[in-house]
């Protein structure tokens, strides 16, 4: 990117065999529409103009409601901290014919949005998935954005209209928690509206697999037709940060096609007590050092027992890890603003995510059945590594 820092700041670029392209995807326009972020293995392909890494100045703005900071002042520094990263992927670039991909649909967490962990959803695709990261619709997102229908008024337009067919952009912000508001409730049916969303998302993947003509309300460059036949419709997993982390719990229990879950340091309050029960797929929790707490983990265990016995559950704490080491963040800052904002634990940044996506792979290679060589990675779900911790630090609630 053409960040001038000296310390060459920059999401890491993906190790995996193929090169990696993105585009986006919104149908219907509506906010009860599917809007997410496709990552997939692409032709070598240099020249391709590599995306901002944050798509427009609302999401700016939406960080700054997220973090209580005023929206002027934040752009400015957000736009100076952050505004020249590119994201390790190329955007539109052909996709690349390579048999049936497994897709994984990646749920982000609150005051995030879709584009925020490029690092983790780069590196999958370049080992051969086809990842779709979606942006929820459910005032948890920083911010996001649909369409109103048609303007009424037919009145003559001079220019073509930026947004397609002359639609109406609209932009949803955070919505922070009122003064008195208790927070279960409105977080439990966000993550039954984000669930929904995933399953939308792959309803709409489906389509595309099946080689339907899709109408693309953003009319990216990309022809989704290409995708026809791409994916392997028996190898999909779900995955997600943090709320996003429930969400991944929540959308295991309502879609048996999502066959395995990967939550990364998940966040269970907004979940009621009868998912617990529901759940029967294989589950990975991969947890930072930093924020997991008793009560926290106390929801984990009814899905992982604590002892080494389950095959298909399993949990794991990457150390000198925070919440943030996981979105793209960790890697966008010196060490001193790092860790002042706690985007940064004591950890490299570049280790830890490289230690999440092999033993997010290996977890992956054993319950979607895949035949790769993710299994040389197997000791990590285990947590077996000098930078690992089976199961959790955390002093637990007997
Ligand atoms: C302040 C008020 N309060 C809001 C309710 C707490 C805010 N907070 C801690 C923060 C996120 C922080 C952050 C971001 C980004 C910069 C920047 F400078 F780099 F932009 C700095 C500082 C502020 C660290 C969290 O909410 C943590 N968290 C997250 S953070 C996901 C995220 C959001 C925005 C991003 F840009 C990147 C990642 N996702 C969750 O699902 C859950 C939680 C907590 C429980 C469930």
């Amino acid at each position: 990117n053409s960040n001038s820092c000296s310390n060459n700041l920059g999401i890491p670029p993906a190790k995996g065999p193929n090169g990696v392209g993105c585009s986006d995807f919104m149908m219907d326009h509506t906010e009860k529409g599917t809007f997410f972020r496709l990552y997939y293995p692409c032709v070598a392909y240099e020249d391709a103009e590599k995306p901002d890494w944050i798509p427009s100045k609302e999401y700016f703005y939406g960080l700054a409601d997220f973090m209580n900071i005023n929206r002027g002042l934040s752009e400015h520094i957000f736009n100076y901290l952050f505004g020249s990263f590119k994201i390790p992927a190329a955007m539109n670039a052909p996709y690349k014919q390579n048999g049936k991909c497994p897709v994984v649909v990646f749920s982000h967490g609150l005051g995030a949005f879709r584009t925020l962990y490029s690092a983790i959803c780069s590196e999958l695709a370049s080992q051969g998935f086809i990842v779709a990261a979606v942006e929820h619709r459910d005032e948890s997102a920083a911010a996001t954005f649909f369409y109103h229908g048609k303007t009424e008024e037919p009145e003559e337009k001079e220019e073509a209209s930026e947004a397609p067919e002359n639609l109406v952009e609209e932009w949803m912000y955070y919505r922070s928690l009122k003064p008195g508001e208790s927070e279960f409730p409105l977080r439990n049916k966000q993550v039954k509206q984000r669930a929904d969303e995933c399953i939308k998302a792959l309803d709409i993947l489906i389509q595309i697999n099946s080689g339907k003509k899709m109408e693309n309300v953003l009319g990216t460059e990309f022809d989704w037709m290409t995708l026809a036949n791409s994916m392997d419709l028996c190898r999909i997993a779900v995955m997600g940060h943090s709320f996003g982390g429930a969400t991944v719990i929540e959308a295991l229990g309502k879609e048996v096609n999502f066959k395995c879950g990967i939550a990364l340091d998940a966040w269970m309050l907004p979940l009621d007590e009868e998912i617990y029960v529901r759940v029967k797929q294989p589950i990975f929790f991969i947890n930072s050092e930093k924020f997991q707490w008793a009560g926290n983990i106390m929801h984990m265990r009814k899905l992982v027992p604590p002892d080494s016995s389950s095959t298909q559950r399993k949990m794991v704490t990457i150390k000198g890890t925070v919440h943030q080491s996981f979105p793209d963040f960790t890697f966008l800052t010196g060490n001193w603003i790092g860790k002042i904002l706690k985007l940064k634990g004591e950890i490299d940044p570049q280790v830890a995510i490289d230690l999440c996506n092999k033993a997010s792979l290996a977890f992956l290679q054993r319950h979607l059945g895949m035949d790769k060589d993710f299994n040389q990675w197997d000791r990590l779900i285990e947590g077996k590594d000098d930078n690992l911790i089976p199961g959790t630090n955390v002093a637990e609630i007997p």
